[in-house]
Parts: structure tokens; C-alpha cells; sequence
């Protein structure tokens, strides 16, 4: 069997950093599990418990104390306590004086506190050299074994050697530790677990916004219109038929949404002569959240998919096929081949394959394993100049699609468009705009101000970057141009 902790030790450990005696207080989940890990892994464990002579379950070959013999053991404690019962640190302070204590608690709500919990121990024993850690790997991963998504131990602190020596553990453990700086990291690596899909929140929300706009929209005009004008009951339509207009124009809306924040970036960087500005807090945030806008945006098309590959075994499909064959045979006239129509007909199929095939691409490319492996300019290119080919090839699918009924009266019910109509309209101001930005005045002028070139070089002062702005791009993966 393949030992737990050597499949991702680092090749520069020394045996000697194997055979630490690590202190843990408190006998519960999580101190448990640490322990059993720390000892498969080699180390000696000590627990200090309250009381020690009751303490069940505990690994075996781990020694009980109470804390302040154990403390007495090593000099390196983790802290696997909650908050709320550190008063008995007081008392301690004499004995862990210069020692490092590990501070690995979580807590109920971000930011629940006015200081981060760890500071709060630093602040109960001055004396010691207090690390955050571990608090972002649960006791069942570490007991299952099951910590392929989450083997990066958050580490911080104010003593770099004492952090070292914690992030040595962290290493012979197979985990990830990744410094953090100094305590008052803290706070952020607590709200860290808390945190719930940050990013994928406004996207989320957003294509739920979307698709049910337009499925009341798709109803009006498709099944309420219909039962008033002509009593048809169409309802029938709510299964496959309206989906199927959904998903298709809420993955081109987001598309769109995708390259929107770059393109309003742009026009900011031209109408402000400087790339040394903050951008607004709204277009700050929609910018880091484009690899979730797009992901969300390729999960809908690739419904839009799987509901048009079921189109010719829909009994309303093969119903109104063998019904039109039927009159035309008992008329004795059928309908001409038309060159045209068959050329439209092959054109939107030709071009959503191609849309969505790009569409795929661009979604594997933005997984961090893919993307770790290209340069920069290799990644821009297949964000930005292939994200542009797909955003076309898409917003042409649909075009070619609605052909002229878009624009005939008759589509019109009750004044309302079709709805792919309104889905064209921010993919296509998306490209025109790009494609005004794209002239060689205008870009050129954008790449001077992309290079540091400022209009008023004498007035305008640089401000502090932003998450989003150029030095972080290469967080976003889905599109990066801005
Ligand atoms: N469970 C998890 O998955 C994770 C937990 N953590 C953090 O680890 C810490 C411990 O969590 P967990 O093991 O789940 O909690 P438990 O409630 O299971 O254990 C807490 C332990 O604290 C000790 N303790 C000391 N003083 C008191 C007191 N006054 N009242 C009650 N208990 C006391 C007890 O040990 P004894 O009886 O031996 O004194 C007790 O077993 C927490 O800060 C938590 O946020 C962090 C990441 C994941
Ligand atoms: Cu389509």
C-alpha cells in the first residue's frame, strides 16, 4: 500500500526533520486525526488534555499528559482547541515562554471577531511564537486520506524560524504549505474555509437571472400568446422546446458578459489617457469573475447541446415530419429543394459545432493544470483571439438561425421580439465595439497606454493596482485581455 505521507514528500527532507516530538492540546476530532497522521509519518506525539486518564480513542503510541506536562514535552504545540476555551492559556504562560504554539481554530462566521483568533492567542502569551495553520484541512480528509483538493496548509506567522519549522512539518505530513506572510494574515486564512464559492457567486446568480427572464419571456410569447389568439394549447412546449431557447441564449449572453469588462476597460484606459487608474469596484469584481462567467456560460451550451441532439426522437418532431409527408402525399404536390435554405440550414449547424468545439477549448484551457503549462502569450492568445472567434462563430449560429424571421412583423407578438433578438444584442455590441478598438489608430494608441504611456504624464499620478488590474491578469483564466 502506498505509505500516506511519503507520496509528496519534498526531495531536500532530511530523516532528522522526520523525527520531530510535536505537543498536541486537545483530544478532539481534529486533534485526534493530526496526531494519527503525525505519527504515521514518524513523528512522537504528546497530548495534553484536561484529563488525561480519560481520554479514549486516541491513536496508539501517543502519550497523555496534562497540558502543562505535556507542554514541557516539545516545543512545538498545536493548538487543537476552540477559541472560545483559550482562557486557560493564562495560566501556561510561564511554560510555553519561547516555544511555538500552533494556532489551527476555526470559526462560525467571517469575521466574527475583532482580531483573528491566532493573534488572540499571541495576545494571551506574549512570550510565545504563535503560527496559524492547518485550519483549512478538515480532521475527516486527513483521516480518509482524501486531500487531493486540498493539500495547501495556509501558513503565517511573526517568527520566520518558527514558521519554517511548522511548514517542515507541513511538508513531511504530504501537504502543501504555502507562506502567508505575518500573523496578521491570519484573519484572511481564517475566513479562508468560510468562504463559500466567493467568485462563482455573481455568475451563478446572474445565469439564474437570466434564464428565468427568458423562460417567462419564451412562455409569453410561445404559450400564452398562442392560447389566446388560436385556443393551441402549447404547454407542452415548457419541456424541451423553451429549455432549449433558454440555455442557448443565456450561454451567448454570458459569452458576451465574458468580454464586456474588457472591452469597457478599454474605452476607460482611452478615455482617461492612463492605465494608472483604479477601475470601478463593479468592473473590478466582474473582471475576476470572467473564468466562472465563462465556465457557467459553456456548462449552458453544452445543454443547449444534449436538448438538440434529442430534437428527431421528440414525438412533436416526428408527429409534424409524417404529417407534412402525409398532406403533401395526399395533395400530390410537394415542396421544391431549396438551395438557399438548405444552405442556411447547414451553415447554423456548421457553425455551432464550430462554436461550441472553441467554446470546449477554452474551458480546458482555463483549468490551472492546462494553463500552468502554456506561456503567457500562448494563453493570451487562445483567451483572447480564439475567445473572440467563439463569441463570433456563436453569435453568427444564432444569426444565421433567425435568418430574416427575426426581423419580419409577423415575429413580432405583442410587441415583443423573439427573444433571440435581445440575446444578439450584447454579443453584437461586444464585437462591434472590439472591432472599433481593433483599428490601428485606435490600438495603437491603447498599446502605448498598455506600455505606461499616460496623456497627462504630469498630472495623473499612479494609484495602487487592483486585484484585476495588469500585474494579477494571469489569475483569470478565461479571458485575459483587457
Ligand atoms: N474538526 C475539524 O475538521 C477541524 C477543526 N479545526 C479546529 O480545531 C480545533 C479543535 O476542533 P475539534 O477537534 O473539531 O473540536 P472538539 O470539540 O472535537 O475538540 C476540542 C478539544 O478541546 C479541548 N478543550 C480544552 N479546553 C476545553 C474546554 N474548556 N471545553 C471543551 N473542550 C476543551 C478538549 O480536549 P480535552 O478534553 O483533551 O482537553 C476537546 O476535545 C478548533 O479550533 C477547530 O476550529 C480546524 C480545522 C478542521
Ligand atoms: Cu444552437
Amino acid at each position: 500500500m502506498e505509505n500516506p505521507c511519503m507520496n509528496a514528500l519534498p526531495l531536500t527532507m532530511t530523516s532528522s526533520q522526520k523525527q520531530v516530538t510535536v505537543c498536541i492540546f486537545g483530544t478532539g476530532d481534529f486533534g485526534r486525526s493530526l496526531g494519527l497522521k503525525m505519527l504515521q509519518c514518524g513523528h512522537a506525539v504528546v497530548y495534553g488534555s484536561r484529563n488525561p486518564q480519560m481520554s479514549s480513542l486516541l491513536p496508539s503510541g501517543a502519550e497523555v499528559l496534562s497540558y502543562p506536562e505535556a507542554a514541557q514535552k516539545s516545543d512545538i504545540i498545536i493548538v487543537a482547541i476552540h477559541r472560545d476555551h483559550y482562557n486557560f492559556f493564562i495560566d501556561l504562560t510561564e511554560v510555553l515562554n519561547g516555544k511555538i504554539l500552533v494556532d489551527v481554530s476555526n470559526n462560525l462566521k467571517i469575521n466574527q471577531y475583532p482580531e483573528s483568533n491566532a493573534e488572540y492567542l499571541a495576545q494571551l502569551v506574549p512570550g510565545a511564537h504563535v503560527v496559524k495553520a492547518f485550519n483549512t484541512i478538515s480532521a475527516w480528509a486527513l483521516q480518509s486520506g482524501a486531500l487531493d483538493a486540498s493539500r495547501q496548509v495556509f501558513v503565517c506567522g511573526n517568527d520566520t524560524n518558527a514558521k519554517h519549522r511548522v511548514m517542515d512539518i507541513v511538508r513531511t505530513l504530504g501537504l502543501t504549505p504555502l507562506d502567508r506572510g505575518a500573523l496578521v494574515a491570519a484573519k484572511e486564512i481564517e475566513n479562508y474555509p468560510l468562504q463559500l464559492f466567493p467568485m462563482w457567486r455573481f455568475p451563478l446568480c446572474l445565469s439564474a437571472m437570466l434564464c428565468i427572464f427568458f423562460f417567462f419571456y419564451c412562455v409569453i410569447r410561445d404559450i400564452i400568446y398562442p392560447y389566446v389568439y388560436k385556443k393551441e394549447d402549447n404547454t407542452f412546449r415548457l419541456a424541451i422546446s423553451i429549455p432549449n431557447r433558454v440555455f442557448p441564449i443565456t450561454a451567448l449572453v454570458l459569452l458576451a458578459l465574458v468580454y464586456l469588462p474588457g472591452v469597457i476597460a478599454a474605452i476607460l484606459q482611452l478615455y482617461r489617457g492612463t492605465k494608472y487608474f483604479r477601475f470601478p469596484d463593479w468592473l473590478d469584481h466582474w473582471m475576476l469573475c470572467r473564468k466562472q462567467l465563462g465556465l457557467v456560460a459553456l456548462g449552458f451550451a453544452f445543454l443547449h447541446v444534449i436538448y438538440t441532439l434529442v430534437i428527431p426522437i421528440r414525438y412533436y418532431v416526428r408527429w409534424r415530419l409524417r404529417n407534412i409527408t402525409v398532406t403533401q402525399a395526399i395533395n400530390k404536390k410537394d415542396d421544391p429543394f431549396s438551395i438557399s435554405l438548405a444552405w442556411l440550414s447547414d451553415s447554423y449547424v456548421s457553425l455551432g459545432i464550430l462554436g461550441f468545439f472553441l467554446f470546449l477549448l477554452l474551458g480546458i484551457t482555463s483549468l490551472p493544470s492546462v494553463s500552468n503549462m502554456v506561456n503567457w502569450r500562448e494563453f493570451r492568445f487562445v483567451q483572447s483571439k480564439l475567445g473572440y472567434l467563439t463569441l463570433t462563430l456563436c453569435t453568427a449560429h444564432t444569426l444565421v438561425y433567425g435568418g430574416k424571421r427575426f426581423l419580419t412583423p409577423s415575429a413580432l407578438r405583442w410587441y415583443l421580439p423573439s427573444a433571440y433578438i435581445l440575446a444578439l444584442i450584447a454579443p453584437c455590441t461586444v464585437l462591434v465595439v472590439k472591432f472599433i478598438l481593433i483599428m490601428p489608430c485606435i490600438d495603437k494608441t491603447l498599446t502605448r497606454i498598455r506600455q505606461g504611456w499616460e496623456k497627462n504624464s504630469k498630472s495623473s499620478k499612479p494609484l495602487l493596482f487592483r486585484k484585476s488590474d495588469v500585474s494579477n491578469k494571469a489569475e483569470c483564466t478565461w479571458a485575459s485581455e483587457i
